[in-house]
Parts: structure tokens; sequence; C-alpha cells
């Protein structure tokens, strides 16, 4: 029996997150939300293998910690997952590992913002270069030559899922060059009246929230020390940082976030990133009203979004809705769906299907 045939068997959403990230969603409510809706959640036990556990209809997931870490125990982890979507190819995956490995490099990120078409209605991602050598002349160099100007904000390349991803530094001269910690991805800094927006994306369903963000520098401030803050500390809804405060001099102004250019966000990035779970921190530039995308992270904090586990359980019914139909459409267009080695004549078709839509 396959697990199509088996109608209870394919009703099981299994989960993985850090016990913490499930304190702080409360997640057992979104135990009793999947049941209303006909499915069973259970937690993975990374430690067996996943064969014993499922079958699973659908993997939902926050490994971002596990991938990031890398060593043997995590790499033996990701490698029994995957062995397990690939003999399982309808399993639906929540969201695809390989798409989590490209935001958890902000160099790969930043790039993939640069290769939409999101620049012709002014959004952009602040110009950026990737630092990996200790050698500062030559880090100046590469600094200008990508066109990097001060102030700029050194990132460390891993997003998320360390304990030191989160440390950063705004760099204001030559001197200060001195301070990256490759490797990192430096990135001009942009003035935006140190107000944030989050925007929280749950499959078709998005909500942006107001956060403290880093207040505005000027190259006027070229000799200033290099300073250096935890993210957290910064933007979160509870962060009251001195780095937020603006100058007297500096009025308030308030930016303002145009709807229409979020919709485009979210269509354009939740294609290119393959992604249903992922945030992205925008920031408004000051005067200019261009939309900076800073920062996007996988399966987020989602703090401030009504109804979280309303959106996440529709996002996997539709995502099984989507699978049941392209694969309904194949067996019309008499493709053999039960066997994996269809999926490059799959592939194939839906690129031809899609060219249509
Ligand atoms: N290019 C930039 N220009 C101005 N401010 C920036 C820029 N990039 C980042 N910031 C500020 O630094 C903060 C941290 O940056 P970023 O969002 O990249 O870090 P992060 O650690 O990945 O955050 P998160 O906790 O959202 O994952 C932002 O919230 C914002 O205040
Ligand atoms: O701390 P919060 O709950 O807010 O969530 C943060 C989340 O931490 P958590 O998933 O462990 O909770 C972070 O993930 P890791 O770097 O730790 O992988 C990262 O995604 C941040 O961007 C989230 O902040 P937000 O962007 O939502 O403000
Ligand atoms: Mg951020
Ligand atoms: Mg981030």
């Amino acid at each position: 029996m396959t697990d199509s045939d088996n109608h209870s068997s394919s009703m099981v959403i299994g989960y993985w997150m850090s016990d913490r990230k499930s304190q702080k969603l409360n997640w057992i409510e979104f135990g009793k939300v999947c049941r209303q809706h006909g499915y069973e959640l259970v937690k993975l036990d990374l430690d067996k293998p996943l064969e014993d556990q499922g079958p699973f209809a659908v993997i939902l997931h926050k490994l971002t910690e596990i991938i990031a870490r890398n060593d043997k125990q995590a790499i033996q982890i990701i490698d029994r997952i995957e062995q397990y979507i690939k003999d399982h190819p309808k399993v639906i995956i929540i969201d695809p590992l390989d798409s989590v490995r490209t935001l958890l490099d902000r160099y790969k990120t930043y790039n993939v913002v640069l290769n939409t078409s999101l620049n012709n209605i002014d959004v952009f991602t602040p110009t950026f270069v990737e630092i990996l050598s200790t050698d500062v002349k030559e880090n100046i160099k590469k600094l200008k030559n990508a066109g990097v100007t001060f102030p700029f904000i050194c990132k460390p390349f891993v997003a998320q899922g360390t304990t030191y991803c989160h440390q950063m530094s705004v760099i204001f001269n030559e001197r200060g060059v001195a301070d990256c910690k490759p490797p990192c991805v430096a990135q001009s800094f942009i003035n935006h009246n140190a107000i944030l927006y989050k925007l929280y994306v749950v499959g078709d369903h998005y909500q942006m929230v107001e956060r403290p963000s880093l207040k505005n520098f000027y190259s006027s401030n070229e000799d200033r020390d290099t300073i250096t803050f935890d993210s957290h500390s910064v933007s979160k809804s509870d962060s009251s940082s001195e780095l937020s405060v603006l100058d007297p001099s500096e009025s308030a102004k308030r930016s303002s976030v145009d709807p229409i250019k979020l919709h485009s966000i979210v269509k354009t990035l939740g294609s290119y990133l393959n992604m249903s779970l992922y945030g992205v921190d925008i920031v408004v530039e000051n005067d200019s009203n261009r939309h900076a995308i800073i920062d996007i992270n996988a399966y987020p904090g989602y703090d401030g979004f009504p109804d979280f586990f309303g959106k996440l359980i529709d996002c996997v019914v539709s995502r099984r809705a989507q699978s049941l139909c392209s694969k309904a459409y194949f067996e019309d267009s008499g493709f053999d769906t039960s066997d994996s080695s269809d999926d490059k004549k799959s592939r194939a078709k839906l690129n031809s299907i899609n060219q249509y839509n």
C-alpha cells in the first residue's frame, strides 16, 4: 500500500522546531487547529529513521539551527530528512531545504532580490559585497569596486540559527574596515528614520508590522568609531536601544509603505525563493521613499501576525490541493504519477503549463 492509498496516514503533518520556538508560538494550540481540519500533528524524532514514524503527508519545520550547525550529527539528521523526501516524492515540505539554505546565506539572498524585477518598482536591495579576507587594503578596494559607501553595515554570512549570526557592526571609515569580521556581507547603510517594517508571509497571506530600527547615520559621521550591536537588541517589538533614538535636529517624519509594493514583493519573492513561510525586513529610504529589502528570514517569529495558526493550516491545505491538482493533471495527460522517475517529465510539463499562466 502506498502513502496515497492510505487515507488516514496521508493526513499526518510531521513537524520539527526547537522546544523554545514551539513554546513561543504556543504550538499545542496548532495541534487542535490541525485536528479540526482532519490532520494529525506529530513531532519528528530527528534521531530515528523517519520511515518508522510516517508516512507523512506534510513535513513542516524550522530546521535553520540544525542546517546552520553543519556538524556530523546535524548532517546526518538533514540527510535522513532528504532521503525521506526523495523516497516519498509526494510529501509536501514546508519549506524545501534548498530554499532554506539559500536564506541562511545572506549573500545568496541579496543576489536573489537583485535578480528579480522588483527594481522596476523602486524596491531594491542596498549595494552589497561579500568580505572573505582579513586583508584591510584588499577589502577597501573590494568595497570601492562594488560601490558600497560609508557608512555601511557588516553582517555575518550565516543569517539564522547560530549565536553569532545577529552580531553586526556599522562602519564609518577606512579605519573601521579592520572591524569587518569575515566571512560577512558589507551593505550600504540606508537612512530610514529608525522605522523597520516586517512583512510576515504565510503562503498567500501576509501582514506587516512596525518595529524600531537603527537611527540615521551620515557620511559626515566619518570620524566615528565602529558601532557593534546585536540585531535582536534593536529591532524586536520590545527593544528600546539608544541606537534607535533620532538626533534632536532630525524631524521624526514618518515614512509610508506602499501596499502595492508589499503585494508585489510577496508575489515576486514567493516564487523566486520557493518558500511559503518567510519574513521580509523593509526600510523606506528617507526622501526617495524607495523600499529597501535588508533581510529575509525563514520561518520568523510572526509576532503580531493575527490568526497565525488559521493561516498556517490554510497554507498546508492549499499546498496539498495544488499538489493534488497537478497530480490529476498529469494523470489525465497520461503520466505515471506513481513513478518518481517521471519527475523530470513532470517538471517539463509543469514548465509548459506555467508558460500559459
Ligand atoms: N542596509 C541597512 N541600512 C540601514 N539599516 C539596516 C540595514 N541593514 C540592517 N539594518 C538595521 O539593522 C538591523 C538588523 O539587520 P538585519 O535585519 O539584517 O539583521 P538580522 O539579524 O538578520 O535580523 P532578524 O532578527 O530580523 O533576522 C535591522 O533591523 C535594521 O535596523
Ligand atoms: O525571536 P523571534 O521569535 O521574534 O523570531 C526570530 C527568530 O527566532 P526564533 O525562530 O528562534 O524564535 C530568528 O530565527 P533564528 O535566527 O533564531 O533562526 C529569526 O528568524 C528572526 O528574524 C526572528 O525575529 P523576527 O524577524 O520575527 O523579529
Ligand atoms: Mg532582520
Ligand atoms: Mg535575519
